[in-house]
């Protein structure tokens, strides 16, 4: 993938944000609406995908294996599909741009079909873990060859497995979940993965509705392979992920009221919203109904005073990208903000832990940075000092993260690298734009 140029921005405060927004469709639901689609037998349609640069990757990878994938003038995408199984050797390699998400799910559909693939990523995607799918998927019988340290470039050789497996995963990763469930559905018999702790289950309420049969039994989760997918009309709700920005930003700077409409509330990715509840953030869930099998809410964010939270390791899975932004939350807290079993965020788009040690330090926070967490010391409310320079690291989280503290700081923060946020929220900075001008009017 070639390198976009830096987009170097500064972000100061501009006053309180108000009004009403939107955010991007869930990029987890999006990228499974696509694939699912594209292993239906005839078209789907889907309203409300991600417009990001990661479920872009998906797409095209899904279209070089066979799907058809179009976007209407109403914004909706259709994609036809010829069922499970019937996935066509792609011709050039799949790039996967920055996104772990589509590069771990598709080695696990390309694992139990008979074709070859080759997985290529951007910079930051080649530094992260592979081996927690290509090791479960050799054991399906898949050829897999990583570069070193298990690596990309991987190349995928899948083949139709002849039984079904029973998996016991090491990390509690939705990624690894979602692989070895792909990989049973063009697997004869019934395919069992057990988590160690509970992750987000979009995978497995999409493949439900669907038409695939798949239970949860405690912490395994069983699907039948060998599937028949019916196309279906998807609904894809607002990224609770990325109203965590905006929510934050109405928590931290005086005056605000923000409403972001029609956000996923499923409870595996709420976390933030509960641990910014316990520490005193203004938060309602308003007019809560179900789109397409997933809960999905109006949330209503006014600033508030804020309190730093001891945050359990329990609590890590269903908060797991929101933990940039919830330290700049704590930032702003009164007291202190510990959180541990955190060692996953080293191994996201850049080691989380790190960069944000870094940059808060620099920005005026006092922080600790553990081996498994971080702590953190709030200003009480107070704008922070300011200034600095931060990297984004080819990291969409942290640089948004840090614009947001920017917003109620005494000095602008210059972050040197904005484009990473097309990933996930191209329209990041507009709608910030758009709340802090009704503020305004
Ligand atoms: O399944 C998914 O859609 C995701 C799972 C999480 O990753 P892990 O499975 O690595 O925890 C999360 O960090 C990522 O943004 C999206
Ligand atoms: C970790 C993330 O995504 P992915 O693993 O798909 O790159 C993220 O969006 O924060």
């Amino acid at each position: 993938m070639t390198a976009s140029a830096a987009l170097r921005r500064t972000f100061a405060p501009r006053g309180s944000l108000r009004g009403t927004v939107r955010v991007p469709g869930d990029k987890s639901i999006s990228h499974r609406a696509i694939m699912f689609s594209a292993l239906a037998v005839g078209e789907s349609r889907i309203e409300g995908l991600s417009d990001g640069g990661d479920v872009a990757s998906t797409a095209a990878a899904m279209r070089a294996m066979g799907a058809r994938i179009e976007r209407g003038p109403d914004g909706a995408w259709t994609v036809s599909g010829a069922g499970v199984g019937s996935l066509l050797q792609p011709e050039a390699a799949l790039d996967m741009g920055n996104s772990g998400t589509s590069t771990r799910l598709l080695m696990g559909l390309v694992a139990s079909h008979p074709i070859r693939a080759t997985f290529v990523g951007d910079a930051s995607l080649s530094r992260r873990p592979m081996n927690r799918v290509a090791v479960p998927l050799r054991r399906i019988g898949a050829r897999i060859e990583t570069s070193e340290g298990g690596r990309l470039p991987a190349i995928v050789e899948g083949i139709v497995p002849a039984l079904p497996q029973s998996h016991r995963m090491e990390v509690a990763s939705a990624q690894v979940k979602s692989a070895l469930l792909l990989a049973g559905l063009n697997t004869p018999g019934v395919t069992e993965v057990i988590e160690p702790a509970p992750t987000r289950d979009h995978s497995e309420r999409m493949l439900s509705l669907f038409g695939a049969e798949i239970e949860r039994d405690g912490p395994a989760i069983r699907i039948r392979g060998e599937a028949e997918l019916r196309p279906q009309h998807v609904i894809v709700p607002g990224d609770p992920s990325a109203a965590a920005f905006l929510a934050v930003a109405a928590s931290i700077v005086p005056g605000s009221d923000v409403t972001i409409a029609d956000v996923g509330i499923n409870p595996r990715r709420t976390g933030l919203y509960d641990a910014l509840k316990a520490m005193g953030a203004d938060i309602a869930f308003e007019n809560p109904r179900e789109l397409s099998g997933e809960p999905v809410a109006d949330l209503r964010v006014r600033h508030a005073a804020l309190r730093g939270v001891d945050l359990p390791p329990e609590a890590a899975a269903d908060m797991i990208d929101e933990f940039p932004i919830l330290f700049v939350a704590a930032a702003f807290a009164e007291g202190t903000t510990r959180t541990t079993g955190l060692a996953e965020l080293r191994v996201k788009e850049s080691d989380r832990l790190a960069a944000m040690a870094e940059g808060l330090a620099a920005i005026g926070v006092r922080v600790e940075e553990g081996e498994d967490g971080l702590v953190v010391h709030g200003s009480g409310g107070e704008p922070l000092s300011g200034g600095g320079e931060i990297s984004a690291r080819l990291d969409h989280r942290i640089a948004m993260s840090f614009a947001i503290a920017g917003l109620h700081a005494r000095k602008a923060i210059a972050i040197d690298d904005m484009s990473p946020v097309e990933t996930s929220f191209p329209a990041f900075e507009a709608t910030l734009d758009s709340l802090l001008e009704k503020a305004a009017a």
